[in-house]
């Protein structure tokens, strides 16, 4: 089978007539302090709001039990967001770090409370594992509030060298995760 041609966009940076390839990113919102759902509504339109980045899709708001965090933490509302992007893979976690920080995450112990909360599970085919970033996100392949959101908005979803999300769904534990009718991300 032949693959498709990637498509490529002008290099507005520089304008020197350089080409970037156009990613298809997948992005996790978490929020389990404060007005949750006023967090991930301001990551996504922050998100929108970066020349860089196309927000293609926003699935549901879901309520998820907290998990790998201390017993007392609060649910979590988690969404998935797919963006189409020409940054870089370290520059949109720089940006994504950014849209954590307006929202004032305070970076106390792992594991506590944080106010927003943006991971990237993938990025397109790449791979990364230096200190700052590691693609695919090592642990979304387990993560109910990762996957659930996820196939929602794109059924045929995958985690390079770890399968497909509806595939993966099928081993992990999603008791925890509920759709919250009542509440929606908007562009
Ligand atoms: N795929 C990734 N997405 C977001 N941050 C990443 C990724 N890979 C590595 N990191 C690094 O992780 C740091 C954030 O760590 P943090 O303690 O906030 O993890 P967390 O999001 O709370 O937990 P988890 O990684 O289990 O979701 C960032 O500063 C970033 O450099
Ligand atoms: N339910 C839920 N649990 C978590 C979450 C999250 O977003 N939702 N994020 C974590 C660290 O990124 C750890 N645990």
């Amino acid at each position: 089978m032949t693959e498709a041609p990637t498509p490529y966009v002008l290099d507005a940076d520089t304008m020197t007539g350089g080409m970037r390839p156009i990613r298809q990113a997948v992005l996790s919102l978490g929020s389990n302090l404060g007005d949750r759902h006023g967090k991930l509504q301001g990551a996504v339109s922050a998100l929108e709001d970066t020349p860089e980045v196309t927000v293609v899709a926003i699935s549901s708001v879901y309520e998820t039990d907290p998990v790998d965090t201390p017993a007392d933490s609060g649910k979590f509302l988690n969404a998935v967001v797919l963006i189409d992007t020409t940054l870089t893979v370290h520059t949109l976690l720089d940006r994504a770090l950014a849209i954590e920080d307006a929202f004032g995450r305070e970076r106390s112990e792992p594991g506590a409370p944080r106010t927003l909360d943006v991971d990237l599970i993938v990025v397109g085919p790449r791979v990364a594992d230096d200190e700052s970033l590691k693609l695919p996100h090592p642990r979304a392949h387990e993560r109910g509030f990762v996957l659930v959101p996820w196939l929602e908005i794109d059924p045929e979803g995958e985690i390079p060298g770890r399968g497909f999300v509806a595939d993966l769904l099928g081993g992990v534990d999603t008791k925890g995760v509920h759709k919250r009718e009542d509440l929606e991300i908007i562009l």
